[in-house]
């Protein structure tokens, strides 16, 4: 089968929910090419350095590739991801130019395409991401997370991803419950059951999403620990988890933040994530409104994640 290549140019802030989009009308897996990954300081020990050409870097903003079959149904695809991207505006959200290029491929360029992005990549004390075809050999308190990112959201090294996982490490106790909203590949709620959570909650809206969790759970023998199941937030969620994280559009995170707080048990942490730096302040409101203490608020490239707490007041104090 040929395939068409997809190329969107856009803004930083609008990739997470251009790579929805994609997802949604029927994209297995999207490709980010950020500018300032030609600048990264790369880490030979981990196999990162590749051959990155900067003639496929856009001057300013970013390109978002995807890959989709070329076949009669691929126009009809095009125009409606290109109305669907161009409605992100009404939310507010900056797609900037929203120009799409087409590149057709032959199947064996397309294999080649997708994976020379993917390899190991540390991203936390103790994490390392793992694509399914690369070996690896982990040192003495490393963590192996493995995953196939053509299935579903995310390679696990976007920048609100890696600042998620950077946040559980930090705050997740052994045998803690967790609670992921919006788990996508189920890149964090792995991490949680690989960093000794006791047991994990995986929700997510989107049925591909749902099985792609279950898939890499199973990939990283860890499906007895992670309970998968599709769900809009945390609506009819009824359970207390030590923790709680979610990696979601900003605009989202503030509708759920008083079912998050009912969720928690006392000293609890919710982590958030896929805040653009514009929007922290609307977060942390929210987030101080509902009773959370702001324990701390980390960056990365265009991006912050919170870390709150539930300090409840003590009765009669
Ligand atoms: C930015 S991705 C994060 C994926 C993954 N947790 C990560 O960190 O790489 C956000 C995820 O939230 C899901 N999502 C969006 N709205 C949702 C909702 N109302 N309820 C549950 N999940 C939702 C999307 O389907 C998507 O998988």
């Amino acid at each position: 089968m040929n395939w068409t290549e997809i190329r969107i140019h856009t803004t930083n802030e609008a990739v997470e929910p251009i790579s929805n989009v994609l997802h949604e009308k029927g994209a297995s897996g999207v490709v980010i090419e950020d500018p300032v990954d030609l600048k990264k300081e790369r880490r030979p020990q981990f196999g990162e350095i590749y051959d990155l050409d900067p003639n496929e870097y856009p001057d300013e903003g970013v390109f978002i590739k995807t890959y989709l079959p070329s076949n009669k149904m691929l126009d009809e695809k095009i125009n409606e991801m290109k109305n669907a991207i161009d409605y992100l505006r009404n939310f507010g959200i900056d797609v900037g130019k929203n120009e799409i290029e087409l590149n057709k491929l032959k199947e064996e360029d397309w294999a080649t395409a997708w994976k020379k992005y993917y390899k190991p990549v540390k991203i936390s004390e103790k994490i390392i991401i793992l694509p399914t075809w690369e070996k690896y050999k982990p040192k003495a308190d490393e963590v192996i997370i493995e995953l196939d990112p053509g299935m579903a959201f995310g390679t696990g090294t976007h920048p609100t991803t890696v600042l998620s996982i950077q946040a559980i490490e930090q705050y997740i106790k052994k045998d803690d419950k967790v609670i992921d909203v919006g788990c996508g590949s189920g890149v964090l709620s792995i991490a949680a059951g690989l960093l000794d959570a006791k047991e994990v909650h995986a929700f997510d809206l989107d049925d591909v999403a749902v099985k792609s969790t279950k898939t890499n759970c199973e990939l990283n023998r860890l499906e007895d620990k992670v309970k998968v199941k599709q769900n809009d937030l945390l609506t009819d969620i009824d359970m207390q988890a030590d923790l709680i994280v979610s990696n979601i559009l900003a605009e989202i995170i503030v509708t759920f933040v008083s079912d998050a707080w009912k969720s928690l048990k006392p000293n609890g942490y919710f982590i958030t994530s896929g805040i653009i730096k514009k929007k922290e302040q609307m977060v942390k409101e929210e987030l101080q409104q509902t009773g959370f203490h702001i324990i701390e608020v980390n960056e990365k490239e265009d991006w912050v994640a919170i870390v709150a707490k539930k300090i409840e007041k003590e009765s009669g104090a």
